[in-house]
């Protein structure tokens, strides 16, 4: 069998690991407490669009936001991965957006119930090209941005994450073993907000990369 192209992990059908509240900007905006430990969630595969398509909005949220986020995109799995190593296991990069139903994951919070409809929709997970590792060689220091028809809305730097990307993969292959493929979405900064049908979304990372998206309704 012909040896897999990483620079298509999107169609690998691995897992999508996101960290939430991982810039204390942001988990202050929301009003969520600043967090001592990693909080996780997951998106499955069928969450990934990439640019050419739209971002659907779910029929059943009426407050869709953004948050632009670097994603780690896993080249060798592991288990219980010291954080010494932890880089060795990356592959390289992917800028994301983590879409989330807000109204949708503030009624979950409410009811103590997992977020899963209000983060793992289908085109939840918007992914630029695969970014080969050498093209950011400091990647805990890289400037996000996302502006929404033009304006800015979201700019933060890599060096505001609470917890770093080394700690992060050690941290999430303790309990969820990583594999070739696997993309984790690291945070994101402040500056989340609505968006609407017909809205043209823009995210970058520096000079590295910058994508766009179409935010539409279901047929
Ligand atoms: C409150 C959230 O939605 C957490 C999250 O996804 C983040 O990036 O922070
Ligand atoms: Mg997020």
């Amino acid at each position: 069998m012909a040896a897999r192209n990483i620079s298509h992990f999107w169609e690998w059908g691995r897992k999508i690991i996101c960290v939430g509240r991982n810039y204390a900007d942001h988990a202050k905006e929301l009003k969520n407490a600043i967090p001592t430990e990693p909080v996780l969630f997951l998106k499955p595969p069928s969450a990934y669009v990439r640019e050419g398509s739209p971002i659907l909005v779910p029929l059943y949220s009426g407050n869709l936001h953004h948050e632009v986020e670097l994603g780690v995109v896993i080249g060798k799995g592991g288990t219980a991965i010291p954080q010494a190593a932890a880089m060795e296991h990356v592959a390289g990069y992917a800028l994301c957006l983590d879409m989330t139903a807000r109204d949708v994951q503030d009624e979950c919070k409410s009811k103590g119930l997992p977020w899963t409809l209000a983060k793992a929709f289908n085109t939840s997970c918007p992914v630029s090209e695969f970014i080969p590792k050498e093209r950011i060689p400091d990647p805990a220091n890289v400037r996000l941005w996302l502006k929404v028809n033009d304006q800015l809305r979201q700019s933060g730097c890599t060096s505001q994450m609470i917890f770093s990307i080394p700690y992060l993969i050690s941290y999430i292959s303790d309990f969820i073993s990583l594999e070739e493929g696997d993309l984790i979405l690291t945070g994101t900064p402040k500056g989340v907000s609505a968006v609407q049908e017909h809205d043209e979304l823009q995210a970058g990372i520096e000079d590295v990369v910058t994508m766009s998206f179409r935010v539409d309704r279901h047929e």
